[in-house]
């Protein structure tokens, strides 16, 4: 069973991971088992599975926000607690995670201040993203002043704002209206595609990680485990790409895995 990009160009390579929190204790919880995972660069992976399968643990493990309870876990070609001291990455989660002291337009810039970016250019590309995600107009608004959609639209801008070689995602559209989803989606493959980011995103929906992915890789219930990983080639990724026969002969063979 494939369940790998080329290993030569790989942007995350995942090896043999297991993860179980609170090991030894009672409430012990096997969350993965013998994960492997090769993210080739360049390549849009999406995660997909039962509730509790392990997506977020899996996403949260690249991310070197856990560790694994073994196995290894490389970005890049270097640990991951080493690729996030050098920001390879830009992350959005369910969560937006925003600071609410700072505007929105300051929350944007906060990881190109980081990097050391100039204010003039950090502004800059902050107003860019901002109106990619068509927040243009509440620059100067606090996050407790938006909705989640709208809180979550400004975490995406921040992930993308330093343009990472690598963007891991946490279903980041599913606080949004079905039109705002499927234009943030047109959005981030365009940005993908102009910048070379490889993307590791988690989704419930079959036909979103369809419409978005070069595989989609399919988890099974707890302990997470991969159970299959399906390539998928569209004719292009835009409203024809939605109503090629070739799309929906994805989805069902998406759908089937989910359920065997
Ligand atoms: N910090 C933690 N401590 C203990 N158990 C945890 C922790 N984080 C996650 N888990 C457990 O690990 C398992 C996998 O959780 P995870 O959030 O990765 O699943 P998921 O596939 O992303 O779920 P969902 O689709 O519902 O978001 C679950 O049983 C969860 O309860």
């Amino acid at each position: 069973m494939p369940t790998s990009g080329p290993a030569d160009t790989a942007s995350v390579v995942v090896g043999n991971v297991t993860k179980i929190f609170n090991q030894g204790r009672s409430d012990e919880v096997p969350a993965l088992s013998d994960v492997d995972l090769t993210v080739g660069s360049g390549e849009f992976v999406s995660l997909i599975g039962p509730s509790g399968c392990g997506k977020s643990t899996l996403l949260r493990l690249i991310a070197d926000l856990i560790e694994p309870t073994s196995g290894t876990v490389t970005v890049a070609g270097r640990p991951a607690a080493q690729a996030r001291r050098e920001q390879e990455y830009g992350i959005a989660f369910q969560q937006a995670g925003l600071l609410e002291w700072r505007t929105v337009r300051r929350n944007v810039e906060l990881p190109l201040e980081l990097r050391g970016v100039g204010r003039a250019e950090r502004r800059a590309r902050a107003e860019e993203m901002l109106e990619l995600v068509g927040l243009a107009d509440f620059a100067g608004h606090y996050p407790g002043q938006l909705s989640g959609g709208m809180q979550q639209r400004v975490a995406i801008a921040r992930a993308l704002a330093v343009q990472p070689p690598l963007l891991l995602m946490d279903e980041p559209f599913g606080a949004l209206d079905e039109m705002t989803r499927e234009r943030l989606q047109s959005e981030l493959l365009g940005i993908c595609a102009k910048t070379g980011t490889s993307t590791v995103f988690v989704t419930h929906s079959i036909s979103e990680a369809v419409f978005l992915s070069d595989r989609v890789v399919v988890m099974s219930a707890r302990p997470g485990r991969i159970r299959a990983s399906i390539a998928v080639e569209l004719p292009s990724r835009d409203e024809a790409g939605r109503q090629a026969p070739v799309y929906f002969e994805k989805i069902t063979e998406v759908r089937q895995a989910l359920r065997s």
